[in-house]
């Protein structure tokens, strides 16, 4: 298996090769050069699989010669071992038609951890085997950092560092991050969005000299590792509804902002999952919905919710589902993305946008609509969602048809959102991990949020 860029400037490279480079050379992401296709037979024989003998699987359909089998399981297993369930990520029914995959049993309480631990070892193998350094830079929103941080604190020959918004990511959140005292970790605390942070992250890894000199790897999901991995739970989720001969018609919901959740949905129904709908769903943040319902994708204003892992206007893997809806023209992506660069928009119409709303559904969650959901389900079900599940549940709610079986990716633990779900007056107690955050000392450093003032914290950093 070989990976190309969206935008078809850089030769077709290996799976290894392709982490490192992050971000393709030109501009670009990288995307396998076929997409594997898996067989009705393969799928029933997958369905005995356990979670890490599944991701075994899938991941070695991609990597193929690249990293022996025997080095693949035991970072698999090395991966999966850290979460706090014996599935990694079970399914919760709720009723008839509804389900919850949780996603949130990992080390840091969100769904980041299924590919984020598993990359944090990879990029400890890589380095290992290829005397490779590894810089880690990093943009989040809240769930991203703290994964990306815990996959590879105090490990030899890595160092990292993540950018968040300063003050715009919850308390727990924030703790996670920034309580980390181990000698290869900074965290640098942005004046401005989520998207300040990425636009600074892609502009500095787009200087192909600046991202040699400082050996600079992503943990983002412009990482197609990432996006890989979290392929996974989609079959994983959809085999336990199997075992239950419920899986005639099953959709997901799945609550999104930078679009890599859902593409890695995207992605398993291209490899052959029979999944019926994905629905995307946004908070007030709405660009995904509007380019979906529209066919206009503009940045609109910036809004600060009770999601605030959602809260990003330019969501960078939007770049290779064009390359899919394009038929894999790399040139029409790069007159599409130059477009978007210089006006600001992308305007589609006709066929194209037939197969977008073929492809997802979608709905945008306003605020108070967000907390409705959560006391919605707390009275209902006796379940605790936290405010991103809340958006995934409403959309759900909204767009599933009525007995539709509908599975709704539970992307984080409600406790790292305490300050949403209290404004609806239910308490919860933290898991000890979390309560524990809060006697740490702190260890972040504010920056403006230029590119200069962050090539200089790297430049001493690294
Ligand atoms: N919501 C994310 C934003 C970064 O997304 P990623 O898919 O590039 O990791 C976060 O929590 O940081």
């Amino acid at each position: 298996m070989r990976y190309i860029s969206t935008r078809g400037q850089v030769p077709p490279i290996g799976f290894i090769d392709a982490i490192l480079m992050g971000l393709a050379n030109d501009g670009g992401l990288l995307v396998p050069e076929h997409i594997p296709q898996v067989s009705e037979e393969t799928l029933k024989q997958w369905q005995q699989l356990s979670y890490p003998e599944l991701a075994l699987e899938i991941f070695a359909l991609y990597v193929e010669q690249e990293i022996p089998r025997e080095d693949l399981k035991k970072l698999v297993n090395d991966s999966y071992s850290t979460f706090r369930h014996e599935e990694v990520t079970p399914v919760r029914q709720l009723d008839d038609s509804r389900y919850v995959l949780e996603l949130f049993h990992g080390p840091t309480f969100a769904f980041k951890d299924v590919a984020l631990q598993f990359l944090g070892n990879l990029y400890a193998y890589v380095s290992k085997r290829t005397d490779s350094i590894i810089h880690i830079l990093g943009a989040t929103s809240g769930d991203t950092g703290a994964s990306a941080i815990e996959g590879v604190r105090g490990k030899d020959g890595i160092r990292i560092c993540i950018l968040h918004p300063h003050q715009k990511v919850s308390k727990v959140q924030e703790l996670q991050m920034t309580t980390v005292d181990d000698a290869n970790v900074l965290n640098l605390a942005v004046e401005g969005t989520f998207d300040d942070c990425q636009r600074i992250i892609k502009e500095l890894f787009a200087d192909v000299e600046f991202k040699h000199k400082y050996h600079l790897r992503a943990i983002n999901s412009i990482n197609i590792a990432r996006i890989l991995a979290q392929t996974v739970y989609y079959f994983y989720a959809y085999f336990r509804l199997a075992e239950k001969g419920q899986a005639g018609q099953v959709s997901f919901s799945v609550p999104t902002g930078n679009f890599g959740d859902i593409f890695a949905g995207y992605l398993a129904k291209k490899m052959g999952l029979p999944i019926h709908k994905l629905i995307l769903a946004t908070n007030e943040n709405n660009i995904l919905a509007r380019f979906i319902k529209e066919g206009v994708y503009q940045p609109g204003d910036f809004k600060g919710t009770y999601s605030p892992s959602m809260d990003i206007q330019v969501a960078s893997n939007f770049e290779r589902y064009l390359f899919y809806l394009y038929g894999e023209q790399a040139d029409t992506v790069t007159s599409l993305m130059a477009q978007f660069k210089a006006e600001g928009r992308i305007a589609i119409v006709g066929d194209v946008l037939k197969q977008v709303q073929a492809d997802f559904a979608a709905y945008s969650v306003e605020n108070e609509e967000c907390l409705n959901t959560i006391s919605d389900y707390y009275e209902k079900y006796d379940y605790l969602l936290d405010p991103h599940t809340s958006c995934g549940a409403a959309a759900s709610d909204k767009l599933a048809q009525s007995g539709e079986t509908a599975i709704v990716l539970s992307t984080a633990h409600p406790a790292k959102f305490d300050e949403a779900i209290r404004l609806r007056g239910i308490g919860q107690t933290y898991p000890e991990p979390i309560q524990a955050l809060f006697e740490k000392p702190q260890f972040q450093t504010v920056v403006g949020g230029t590119n200069e003032a962050i090539q200089k914290q790297l430049e001493a950093f690294f």
